[in-house]
């Protein structure tokens, strides 16, 4: 599902975030991605949906080369993809009913559909109370809430999840672990950067440790 050959990315000229990167995931497989700060997670993560370009090397995600896209086609892949930033990136005049369905309106789906699909992943989260909140008006646990919904709303073929559960406190993110999980079983390849050791070792898959911009482990736990 994922194949990543000889990646290397720099932001400037004389410090390499990601240096000569391998990594082939396949479908429908959970990937943790570790390290400690600064090892090159979040780059990582913003290379698989387009966020950033590499300087060498090439991305494949289900067979489409991601690297020789225009910025014309990449939307049409990042429509398939459910994202979970670091900083969640909702957008703070839309509720979070909308939030949610900006995901599926894009996709061109009907409106029935997309209330129905919105209210049962704002329902999956637990917040299917606040929907005609704004995200200011909500906890930064709840906001991450959010974004977790608006990535799974899609079913999409691959999850990337930048520190999902970073602001969430232990049952909760117990509760989003299951979300994944589930999201995992009904097909959806998971990659999820975390520094969470706890977590690892309770839900225990396979995991890839970067250092300095390599990879230096891939092991299943
Ligand atoms: N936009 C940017 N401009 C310049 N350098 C950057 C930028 N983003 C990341 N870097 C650098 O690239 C390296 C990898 O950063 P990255 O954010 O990928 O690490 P990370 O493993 O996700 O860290 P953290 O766990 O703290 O989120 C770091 O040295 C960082 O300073």
């Amino acid at each position: 599902m994922i194949q990543v050959y000889n990646v290397c990315k720099s932001y400037q000229k004389d410090s390499s975030a990601l240096d000569q990167i391998n990594l082939k995931i396949g479908k429908g497989e959970f990937v943790y991605l570790t390290g400690s700060s600064g090892a090159g997670k979040s780059t990582l993560l913003k290379l698989l949906y387009g966020g950033e370009r590499p300087n060498r090397g090439q991305i494949l995600i289900d067979g489409r080369n991601l690297t020789r896209m225009g910025a014309r086609q990449l939307p049409h892949i990042r429509r398939r993809l459910g994202i979970v930033f670091q900083d969640f990136k909702l957008i703070s005049t839309r509720t979070v009913f909308e939030n949610v369905a900006f995901a599926l309106e894009v996709q061109g789906r009907k409106r029935f559909e997309i209330s129905k699909k919105v209210y049962a992943a704002l329902k999956n989260v637990g917040l299917e109370h606040k929907l005609n909140r704004r995200p200011l008006e909500l906890s930064g646990g709840e906001q991450q809430r959010v974004a977790v919904a608006r990535a799974l709303v899609v079913d999409p073929i691959v999850l990337l999840a930048d520190e999902p559960t970073g602001n969430l406190d232990p049952e909760t993110t117990l509760e989003l672990m299951e979300l994944f999980k589930g999201a995992n079983a009904r097909g959806s390849t998971v990659v999820m950067a975390t520094h969470d050791r706890e977590l690892i070792r309770r839900f225990p898959r396979r995991v890839v440790t970067l250092d300095n911009g390599r990879v230096v482990d891939d092991s299943h736990v």
